[in-house]
């Protein structure tokens, strides 16, 4: 049975458990339950703090877990990085008051406040600066007002939470992070199941089909504009000028895409969304 980690609160929690349920998995009936058995599919999921996901798929306890890419380089665990999920994307970045800090070299002798110090911590001497750390839970943008700290190492999405308290992002990105992935030892029994299971989850909420028919010489102009995965799938019209032409297209952007179709000459443009998939 596949022991698998699963964030309890947080940011990553809701759409960590969407994505499961949406790939075939048990979800909790009991939003306080600790674990979850899932016989059908032999898993058991446990939920736990997204911080201590690293150390528990880290020491083997767990086989397999979601967390995000800061929080597992902060644990300093074993865990490897096995996928992408691509949800809470954010960017790990430096900041402080408008004004005060140009460059990373500015930090050398400052108290820095962060709640991730294995990856700052890291960082900083990676690039021979060396600084105070002053380790917080959260809300680490209220330390430079509040006085314990000179600057912040936090994660940043909109921006609107330094924003609010004044900071300024300065120097290099520490870390593009998003949820992913992770295990100890990826080639354990059911891994690969539940990796082609997500990854079907993100196809299906980042691709459409998209259906059209299309004058038949017009088909090499139309390929370039909806290359699909692999080929497009072309069928004969009865009308045999014509053909339809049926493409995955991302959804982003499609509307743009069904414009391009449009004034090249192709008809009847229609899109459904996937419900699963396999790759
Ligand atoms: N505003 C945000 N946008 C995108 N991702 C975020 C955001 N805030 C935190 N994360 C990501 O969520 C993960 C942290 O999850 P965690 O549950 O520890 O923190 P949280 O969402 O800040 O919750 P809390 O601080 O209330 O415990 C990290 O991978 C982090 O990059
Ligand atoms: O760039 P923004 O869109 O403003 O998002 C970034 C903020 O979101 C998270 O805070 P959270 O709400 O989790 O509170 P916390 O600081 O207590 O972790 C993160 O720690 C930042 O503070
Ligand atoms: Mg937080």
């Amino acid at each position: 049975m596949l022991r698998i980690a699963v964030p309890n609160k947080g940011s990553l929690a809701e759409t960590a458990s969407e994505m499961l349920r949406e790939a075939g998995y048990a979800g909790r009936r009991d939003p306080r339950a600790l674990t979850v058995a899932d016989p059908l599919n032999d898993v058991e999921f446990f939920y736990l703090r997204p911080r201590d996901i690293a150390t528990y798929v880290g020491s083997g306890a767990l086989d397999v877990g979601v967390t995000g890419r800061d929080l597992l380089l902060d644990s300093g665990s074993s865990a490897q990085e096995i996928a992408n999920l691509d949800f809470a994307d954010s960017t790990f970045r430096f900041a402080g008051p408008a004004g005060q800090f140009a460059e990373l070299s500015d930090l050398e002798g400052v108290r820095v406040a962060t709640s991730y110090p294995g990856l700052v911590g890291d960082f900083l001497s990676r690039h021979g600066v060396s600084a105070t750390l002053v380790t917080l839970d959260g809300a680490v943008e209220s330390a430079v007002k509040l006085g314990v700290a000179d600057a912040v190492a936090d994660v940043v999405s909109t921006g609107s939470t330094l924003r609010a308290q004044g900071l300024q992002i300065f120097g290099p990105v520490i870390l593009e992070s998003s949820a992913v992935l992770i295990s100890a030892n990826p080639t354990i029994e059911g891994i690969s199941t539940l990796h082609r299971r997500l990854q079907g989850v993100l196809v299906a909420r980042q691709y459409v089909i998209m259906d059209y028919d299309l004058p038949a010489e017009l088909l090499e102009q139309a390929t370039a504009v909806t290359p699909g995965l692999e080929s497009p799938t072309v069928s004969p019209l009865r009308d045999e000028n014509w053909v339809a032409v049926r493409v995955m297209v991302k959804r982003v952007g499609m509307n743009q895409v069904m414009d391009s179709l449009y004034a090249l000459g192709a008809r009847a443009i229609l899109v459904s969304p996937i419900h699963a998939a396999r790759l």
